[in-house]
């Protein structure tokens, strides 16, 4: 399971939990502009926007999961399965291997308005990166400071929905995620009134009974109820610390524990990673499972204007500060 938001303060902020019960030796990856994308079915991408996001690198081609490009625009894919239908490549068509997706998109529009053209002649087809790999069954988010839509490719075709609350996690297919947020709209941050009946004295015993009925568990349905009610209740300071604290803790509200969803082989899923991108300024924080201090790249400071992606290995282990250490250097425990 997977959870992408969109959240706003000052600057635009995107990001997403990564779970799952393996990883992929998944690295943080700045495309610069120069660098060539080879596609499958269409002519390589060579000039395009760079981009900074997770991706796992295969020689130098970035196989990105989740990026934002140096317009803002931000995209994640998320697992979509038994539902994503990918087709053969048709004649007339920009025929986009799910791999390349992300890289399409991201590389040629600075918004989700120009997206939609985009959109309107793709075709995503089947084929696979490699042997190596199967084709991912994934959906997307795509978003930008003003609007988020979800993106679905299932037997019918290409399902592109306005996604009002600029949140995404697994199955079902998104119109079904967003009628259910229906059920929810008695939730409230505030404290409840008594509706029950007017010959009863019932009274809150305890804060947060508003939101009493917001699903608690780890499938996909009750994380998307759950992180649009925090997100969109959420309430931050508008400085780049505050909001990102923020969006940590908003994702933080779907996080998975290992030991609480065991899958039938054995292992279980996890938040391997979760990340909060500020698109504005293109600077990507992360956390991973063992390590909760926020490790930043700024894409900046990068050569954008180069041929070869950068890229950085996750910063793993738990970064501990001994506050009544004996001296000021770090001790570690
Ligand atoms: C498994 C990942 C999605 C995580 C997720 O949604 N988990 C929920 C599981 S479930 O619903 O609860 O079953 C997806 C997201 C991006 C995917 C990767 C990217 O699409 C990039 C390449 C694409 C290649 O075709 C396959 C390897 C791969 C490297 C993909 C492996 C895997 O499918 C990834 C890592």
């Amino acid at each position: 399971m997977c959870t992408a938001a969109t959240y706003r303060s000052q600057d635009f902020y995107f990001g997403r939990t990564f779970d799952y019960e393996f990883n992929y030796g998944e690295e943080v990856v700045v495309t610069p502009r120069n660098y060539s994308f080879q596609l499958r079915h269409q002519n390589a991408l060579t000039e395009h926007y760079a981009m900074i996001g997770i991706a796992h690198m295969v020689g130098d081609y970035p196989l990105y999961y989740d990026a934002v490009n140096e317009k803002g625009l931000g995209m994640a894919g998320l697992n979509f399965a038994g539902n994503a239908v990918y087709r053969k490549p048709r004649e007339g068509r920009d025929n986009i291997a799910q791999f390349e997706f992300i890289p399409w998109i991201l590389g040629q529009c600075a918004t989700v308005q120009e997206a939609r053209t985009l959109l309107a002649h793709i075709n995503l087809v089947d084929t696979r990166f490699s042997e190596q790999f199967p084709t991912s069954q994934l959906h997307w988010i795509l978003a930008d400071r003003d609007e988020a839509i979800t993106i679905e490719a299932v037997g019918e075709g290409l399902n592109i929905y306005d996604n009002p609350v600029g949140v995404l996690t697994n199955n079902p297919p998104f119109d079904k995620q967003l009628f259910r947020l229906n059920d929810y709209s008695y939730l409230s941050p505030d404290q409840p009134v008594n509706r029950f009946s007017e010959q009863l004295q019932l009274q809150p015993y305890s804060r947060g009974m508003g939101a009493m009925g917001l699903p608690g568990d780890l499938s996909s349905a009750s994380r998307f109820v759950r992180v649009a009610f925090t997100k969109m209740n959420s309430v931050s300071g508008t400085s780049e610390s505050e909001s990102v604290s923020q969006f940590f803790h908003i994702l933080g509200s779907v996080a998975q524990t290992r030991g609480c969803c065991r899958l039938e082989n054995g292992k279980y899923e996890i938040t391997i990673y979760t990340s909060c991108c500020n698109a504005d300024r293109g600077i990507y924080y992360y956390t991973t499972y063992e390590n909760h201090q926020i490790t930043a790249v700024d894409m900046y400071r990068e050569n954008l204007d180069g041929e070869i992606p950068v890229h950085y290995p996750l910063v793993q282990g738990e970064h501990i500060l001994l506050q009544n250490a004996a001296d000021t250097t770090e001790e570690k425990l």
